[in-house]
């Protein structure tokens, strides 16, 4: 045994003697060179070449390695053996990746390549100004040597896009607002955010089903559009005015297009808004794929006398000194080379009143789309009803869903107002419905009562004008009257004077 260590001693002494001259015989730059040579000679017999994408490229995080990860989750199918699982900052949705060390081919524009996902432990680190993870991860991508040119660059395109749209979708809306006015956050930033979780949709949005599909089949053109905006060079955005009663579903119509997208709000607050030139950079300051929402564009600007008065005064908004945002300063904001800064942008206004609007707000290319949202109608008070008590069609009665169709229209209740009395009510759903039926009766009633005084008055006004057009055309002819009088008394004084003599 003795003889036996001796010997593994001695065997371990010449190997270290052979390092150490190898050492001193290659100096570390001769050794390189081997290395360098060695992989020529591999790679000059090898159909493949790899590509190392690590995770930290030198001391910042590589954007590409994390687009890698997460595309590759979406390849990789629950029936793995092993899976990383993550959910990110501010995502409800938990994503699935490779572990380490583990394989898995793709297949893009007919050609397949295999993804490596590598893990290994970092060396030892010396002083850095940011501590790196214990761990070297990087994925190796091996794709065929004659394929290389033909799909590298646009795959790796194709999987950042892929990998944003992924994100976006994982993760929650942001709705972001200029609150703070003017001023800058510490990155610079003029708007503030906080997770948008409005549950609208369009499923939920009550109103007229022929009018929501042409929307959405909109949204939907709009969202798919970049090569026909590129074409026909147009900028990539689009403009909605929503516009009705308080309460018929403006602001929900808004959260259920930022769900059906996936985009980001900006809640334009124009009231906080200096100056143009601020408004220009809350816009630049604005990302791809949101909607920028300007609520009440008739009471946040003073749109009267636009063509009249000097940017000071009359078409500023609000009246204050600080205040001199332009009309023209907005449509540069929606419509002027500005506004194409970024791309994919959504510009939605809402009013109560469109007619207080300056034309130049409502022309053509402005605005794209001109949604009324109007009083509540049959389709969407069925889509109400079953948002809040569950009701399929066939559990209401025939007989009550006739007299609700026939007194909705005259009722114009908001879907708002219906929505108050749905929930109030909605662990009865019966007496829901019989509620339901008597508010729009008797709103209906009402509706028809005040109709009834309008047109009465209307006729009272009538008849008192012609009373008084009866008068006027009296006080015309009083005069003629007046003549004839006196030709009466002219001829009976000349008939008298005829008798004296
Ligand atoms: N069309 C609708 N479909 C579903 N729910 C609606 C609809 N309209 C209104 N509601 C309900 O009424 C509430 C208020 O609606 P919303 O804020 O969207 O109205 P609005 O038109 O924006 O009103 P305003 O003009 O006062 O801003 C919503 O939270 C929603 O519950
Ligand atoms: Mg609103």
């Amino acid at each position: 045994m003795k003889e036996y260590w001796g010997s593994l001693a001695s065997i371990l002494g010449v190997l270290a003697f052979c390092q150490s001259l190898l050492h001193v015989l290659f100096p570390p730059e001769l050794r390189f060179a081997t290395l360098k040579l060695f992989n020529r000679v591999f790679n000059m017999f090898t159909s493949y070449c790899y590509f190392d994408i690590t995770e930290i490229d030198g001391v910042n995080t590589n954007e590409l390695y994390n687009a890698v990860q997460l595309y590759l989750s979406s390849c990789v199918t629950i029936s793995g053996s092993r899976l990383s699982l993550t959910r990110a900052l501010n995502s409800s949705a938990i994503t699935f990746g490779l572990t380490n060390n583990d394989t898995i081919f793709d297949t893009f524009n007919g050609v397949t390549v295999l993804w490596e996902h590598i893990v290994t432990q970092r060396q030892a680190q010396t002083f850095s100004w940011r501590p790196l993870p214990d761990e070297k991860r990087g994925f190796t991508l091996r794709i065929k040597k004659k394929d290389k040119s033909l799909i590298l660059d646009s795959y790796l395109d194709y999987i950042m896009e892929k990998a944003n749209d992924m994100r976006r979708k994982n993760e929650d809306r942001l709705l972001y607002t200029n609150s703070r006015g003017g001023s800058l956050d510490s990155r610079g930033h003029p708007w503030e955010s906080v997770p948008f979780k409005h549950p609208s949709t369009f499923e939920t949005l009550a109103m007229d089903p022929v009018k929501k599909a042409e929307i959405i089949e909109d949204l939907k053109d709009f969202a798919n559009g970049q090569s026909f905006y590129q074409k026909t060079g147009r900028a990539w955005k689009r403009g909605y005015l929503l516009y009705g009663p308080p309460g018929t579903g403006k602001s929900s119509m808004i959260a259920a297009m930022a769900n059906y997208l996936g985009y980001d709000i900006y809640d334009l607050e124009l009231t906080e808004v200096h100056h143009n030139s601020e408004l220009r950079k809350l816009l630049m300051k604005t990302s791809s794929k949101s909607i920028i929402v300007i609520e009440d564009i008739d009471c946040s600007i003073d749109l009267s006398n636009r063509k009249k008065g000097s940017p000071n005064n009359s078409s500023s908004i609000g009246r204050s000194y600080w205040n001199s945002i332009t009309l023209s300063g907005l449509l540069n904001f929606t419509d002027g080379l500005w506004s194409c800064c970024g791309s994919e942008r959504i510009f939605v206004f809402t009013t109560n009143h469109i007619d207080k609007l300056d034309p130049a707000l409502l022309r053509s290319g402005r605005m794209d789309m001109h949604v009324f949202m109007s009083y509540c109608s049959f389709p969407a008070l069925r889509i109400l009803l079953k948002n809040y008590l569950g009701n399929a069609e066939s559990d209401l009665d025939e007989g009550v869903l006739k007299e609700l169709e026939e007194v909705i229209d005259k009722a114009e209740m908001t879907p708002a107002d219906i929505s108050e009395l749905l929930i109030k009510n909605r662990r009865n759903k019966d007496r829901a419905v019989i509620e339901l039926l008597e508010a729009l009766k008797n709103k209906a009633e009402m509706k028809l009562k005040s109709g009834e005084c309008v047109r009465e008055k209307n006729l009272n006004d009538v008849g008192e004008e012609e009373e008084e057009e009866e008068q006027e055309k009296r006080a015309l002819e009083s005069p003629k009257e007046g003549c004839d009088y006196e030709d009466s008394i002219k001829k009976e004084e000349e008939d008298e004077e005829k008798k004296i003599k």
